[in-house]
């Protein structure tokens, strides 16, 4: 950063250049002072170069709520799904945390492979050009199914040219972490995790869960410490997303939701997201991802049938659309003959 781009005096800029300070940071480095004798300028004339240099020093990413008022949440990681996009408004916002939860096999992590995918087409496919780094805290990452889902571009994405598909190498734009413990993410997204994001290699973050880690780390009396390990986690992830201009998911279970008489056991198809409050919010948006009571059928194929949901946004209306996983990936259920709900209660 240059002298002249600070909101100055000239005089004070001339008076400044003269000393020679290798940078305007360095400006910072020399007390008050020591500044007034190496330029010769009055006190309050060195309190305003040094309140102008500390501004513009200043990295402080701005908050979601901030560039949702600017309109710079605009940009938009697509699902790879025109019904998902539709109901999410083009899908991701690229600053800020999305949480996803639901039960188990409700289809998460099939939406967040997805996602690793939808992330590596140009923007005009709605990717954003680059890869994905996907932290794994309970199960090993699953390569399989993201092979199968990459041989499944060409049916997902009708939209995309067969040759960009086919000259996209996927497999190698998906960097996998590991994290066992609390202290290996810590280590992953504060090494490793921005390296990769300050060299554009990827684009998006996945933590695939978060609950693994809080759940099995804390007894319930250590709650106190819980909150603030989740609060400062949380904290990582916003700053990486927003310094970065980067998505980021993180998957979540759920759990049974109790009467108030507990002795009546769980209320009967009554869940709720894990690890409460504190960090319910920490979250920006929240989907939840439900199996109904119903399939769909394509052809001779069939899936059980999901729904997407939006639990809260800033930016989204309560919705949901019903949706199934195929071999290709997420769908929505899209009105048109090519699926065909056969049983479900909720439409
Ligand atoms: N190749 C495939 N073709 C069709 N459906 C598939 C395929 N692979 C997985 N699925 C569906 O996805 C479900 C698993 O989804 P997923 O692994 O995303 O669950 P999850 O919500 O992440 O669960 P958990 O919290 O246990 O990890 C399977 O039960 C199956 O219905």
């Amino acid at each position: 950063m240059d002298w002249d781009q600070l909101e100055l005096n000239p005089r004070i800029i001339a008076s400044v250049r003269r000393v020679k300070l290798k940078s305007v940071r360095e400006a910072l480095c020399v007390s008050g002072p020591d500044l007034q004798r190496l330029t010769g300028l009055s006190r309050s004339d060195v309190q305003q170069l040094q309140s102008a240099a500390a501004t513009a020093c200043r990295r402080r990413p701005p908050t979601p709520a901030v560039l949702l008022q600017r309109g710079e949440c605009g940009l938009r990681l697509s699902v790879g799904c025109p019904v998902l996009d539709e109901l999410l408004r083009g899908g991701l916002p690229v600053g800020g945390v999305t949480e996803l939860c639901g039960e188990s096999g409700a289809g998460k992590t099939q939406l967040a492979l997805q996602l690793c995918l939808s992330v590596q087409y140009p923007a005009q496919y709605g990717g954003l050009d680059s890869g994905a780094v996907y932290i794994c805290t309970e199960d090993s990452f699953p390569i399989r199914r993201l092979q199968q889902l990459i041989l499944g571009q060409s049916s997902l994405r009708p939209d995309v040219p067969l040759d960009l598909i086919s000259r996209r190498g996927f497999s190698d734009h998906v960097y996998v972490e590991h994290a066992a413990d609390l202290g290996a993410l810590q280590v992953c997204l504060s090494r490793r995790v921005p390296l990769l994001l300050a060299r554009r290699h990827v684009r998006l973050l996945v933590v695939d869960s978060v609950a693994a880690l809080f759940r099995s780390e804390f007894l319930a009396s250590d709650w106190l410490e819980r909150s603030k390990q989740l609060i400062s986690f949380s904290h990582t992830l916003h700053t990486l997303s927003l310094e970065f201009n980067t998505p980021v998911l993180c998957i979540n279970q759920v759990t049974d939701v109790f009467g108030s008489d507990d002795s009546l056991g769980p209320v009967s198809g009554a869940v709720s997201p894990a690890l409460g409050l504190a960090w319910a919010n920490q979250v920006m948006v929240r989907l939840m991802m439900r199996r109904l009571q119903g399939t769909v059928a394509r052809g001779d194929q069939s899936s059980a049938l999901r729904r997407l949901e939006v639990a809260f946004a800033p930016h989204l209306a309560r919705d949901g659309r019903n949706a199934a996983v195929w071999r290709e990936g997420v769908l929505g259920v899209d009105g048109s003959d090519r699926c065909v709900i056969t049983q479900t209660d909720v439409l």
